[in-house]
């Protein structure tokens, strides 16, 4: 799609395309203001006048999120030249996007590291305080497409802090008004990414808090293996093979993969299937399961670039030279 205007609300400069998303694309932009860099994400109202446009929709998640650091920040939001446009905070390469520079996969350390700013907040250590999955759900939002590619580092200064993003299939599980759960239903459509989703979406059920968790330990075993068994297999047609891979998730495919990962995410995994639907997650639980680890490795958690760069994995060398680069390139 391209996008008319060049200028946005007279301060934002569009220049090249960042990306393409299921509803829109997303262009990098000057603030002709302050010289701060933005991503804009665009999408042309719908052609059917009852389809919904969704970025108004994502815009009003991220103002529910707003004030944290971790999330993008939203610079400006509405419609411009027909169209809806989103400003908000750069982020930099996408965890599945590193994954791909170190060599195809993440040292244990570097996944307990990032799971703890993925699944939840503080550490009395060099990390800021933070809070992803967590603070969604605190929130009253379950996000429903947990995966590496919606966890980017940030910009600039934030190059080494994990940011959640991308909340086009999110959704309020609270009423706001009532703080009531929403009901279970089992007649749902599919939803988000296959790879990653849970088991519950495969049986049509609702999706709530439990099932983030679980794409969530999806996401970080693919980071550590630098894949999960379920891709590349054969079937005949699409169908075929999403069933085939609801058949894997529920049965011995899955228990074999989590009998060869690290113990805590064979425990992980045994939290969130044993979840009921309304229930929270102990994130304290899956929290504590990380650190444990990391303690009983003498690992420290020095998620500052210098830290990382000690450690000698590939992770802290790309997010360093990310940094620079970012610095230096529009
Ligand atoms: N804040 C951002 N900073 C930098 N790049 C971004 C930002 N937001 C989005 N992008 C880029 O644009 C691409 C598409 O964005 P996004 O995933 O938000 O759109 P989407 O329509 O929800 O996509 P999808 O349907 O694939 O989930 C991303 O893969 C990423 O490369």
């Amino acid at each position: 799609m391209s996008f008319p205007p060049f200028r946005i609300c007279n301060f934002y400069q569009v220049s090249s395309m960042l990306g393409h998303g299921g509803f829109g694309a997303v262009h990098r932009g000057l603030n002709l203001l302050t010289g701060e860099w933005v991503a804009i994400k665009v999408e042309m109202p719908p052609e059917k006048e009852e389809q919904p446009a969704m970025l108004p929709y994502e815009a009003a998640i991220y103002k529910l999120l707003r004030g944290k650091q971790g999330i993008p920040c939203i610079r400006w939001s509405g419609m411009y030249g027909g169209a809806h446009v989103l400003a908000m905070d750069m982020l930099g390469s996408n965890l599945d996007q590193l994954r791909r520079v170190c060599r195809g996969q993440f040292t244990l350390r570097t996944v307990l590291i990032l799971a703890e700013q993925m699944v939840g907040r503080h550490h009395p250590g060099k990390i800021y305080i933070l809070d992803r999955v967590e603070f969604a759900h605190s929130r009253g939002i379950v996000l429903r497409d947990v995966k590496p590619d919606n966890f980017a580092m940030g910009h600039g200064h934030l190059a080494n802090i994990v940011h959640l993003y991308d909340f086009g299939l999110s959704k309020l599980y609270r009423d706001p008004e009532t703080g009531a759960h929403m009901a279970y239903r089992e007649d749902r459509q599919r939803l988000g990414t296959i790879r990653y989703a849970s088991l519950n979406m495969h049986l049509g059920r609702e999706l709530s808090r439990r099932d983030d968790m679980e794409s969530l330990g999806y996401s970080l075993i693919y980071l550590l293996n630098g894949r999960l068994p379920w891709q590349g297999i054969y079937a005949p047609d699409v169908e075929w093979k999403i069933r085939r891979i609801r058949e894997m998730k529920a049965g011995k495919a899955l228990e074999d993969l989590l009998a060869s990962a690290p113990p805590e995410f064979g425990k992980y995994f045994e939290h969130c299937r044993g979840l009921r639907f309304e229930q929270k997650p102990d994130y304290a639980f899956l929290r504590t399961l990380f650190r444990k680890r990391m303690q009983s490795e003498g690992w420290q958690y020095d998620m500052m670039i210098p830290g990382i760069a000690a450690e000698g994995t590939h992770f802290s060398a790309v997010i360093w030279l990310y940094g620079i680069f970012m610095h230096i390139l529009p």
